[in-house]
């Protein structure tokens, strides 16, 4: 695991979860009291969490603190020394390489010889349904296409820790929708850990196993939901049928809305 900075700010080494967060906090030079203050938040290698809060509450800087873009004011960071690979709700795409080119760059940053770069970029263009592609440069792709290279992108960066910041937002809802199911799929066949998020409630709920609410300035985790057991019912022992299920689901979905209107509601007053 992971380096050291400062005792108080730091990163530090240690086994057990894929991210650890203690007592993280989170001050602007120039803002007005914390944007985070005391966020606690250990996630399991290979789990896949949802982050949900109200616009400014904070979510990108701590997704950015966890990816090493910013540091802690205060608190400790346990992350794996290798880094995390980002994707944001802007592809980022270098627009005069095509989309292998784009996958290959993160190999080549990563020591992959030149010999392995190419075929390895075709089979993660391949993985996120992009081979027809790789000819292509960015403007000659959709939206969707340019979210499925950056994807590809950040799965050649191998590192176990994958943080998406709205990946999907600026996506129209059929392409989201298909986006999911590949992301999920994805997921299940590399292991990565997932940090994603998200405005979207359903987006969440359909994502992650885990949903944290994120409450307003301060920035801190007020509450979670596991989703698993409507994601894998007769490992979780559910004893009704699939109407029944999809209204617990419903139920779920609505009382995480409802929290999560209160938090944008306190944050507006
Ligand atoms: N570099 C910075 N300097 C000063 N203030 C900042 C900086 N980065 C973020 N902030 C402030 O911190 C607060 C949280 O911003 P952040 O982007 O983390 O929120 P967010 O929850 O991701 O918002 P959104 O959902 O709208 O993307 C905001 O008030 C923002 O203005």
């Amino acid at each position: 695991m992971s380096t050291s900075t400062t005792p108080a700010a730091g990163r530090t080494a240690a086994p057990g979860p894929a991210i650890r967060l203690e007592g993280l906090t989170k001050t602007f030079a120039e803002a007005d009291g914390p944007v985070l203050a005391d966020v606690d938040l250990a996630v399991e290698p290979g789990q896949f969490v949802a982050l949900l809060g109200a616009s400014g509450c904070g979510k990108s800087t701590l997704l950015n603190i966890v990816a090493g873009l910013e540091e802690p004011t205060d608190g400790t960071l346990t992350v794996p020394d290798e880094g995390a690979a980002l994707m944001f709700q802007d592809a980022a795409l270098f627009p005069w390489l095509t989309a292998r080119r784009n996958v290959e760059l993160a190999l080549e940053l990563r020591g992959v010889p030149r010999a392995e770069r190419a075929g390895r970029a075709r089979e993660l263009l391949e993985l996120v349904r992009l081979p027809h592609a790789e000819h292509k440069r960015p403007h000659e792709l959709s939206g969707g296409m340019r979210q499925r290279v950056a994807l590809a992108r950040a799965l050649a960066q191998e590192r176990e820790v994958l943080l998406m910041d709205e990946p999907f937002s600026a996506l129209d809802a059929i392409t989201r929708d298909l986006l999911h199911e590949e992301l999920l799929r994805i997921w299940r066949a590399t292991g990565r850990t997932i940090v994603f998020i998200t405005h979207n409630v359903g987006e969440a709920v359909r994502l992650g196993e885990r949903v944290l609410l994120m409450s307003s300035r301060p920035g801190r985790i007020v509450e979670e939901w596991d989703t698993r057991p409507w994601k894998d019912p007769d490992a979780y022992g559910f004893e009704g049928n699939a109407q029944s299920l999809d209204e617990t689901l419903g139920e779920l979905t609505r009382t995480i809305t409802g929290r999560l209107r209160e938090e944008i509601s306190r944050h507006a007053a």
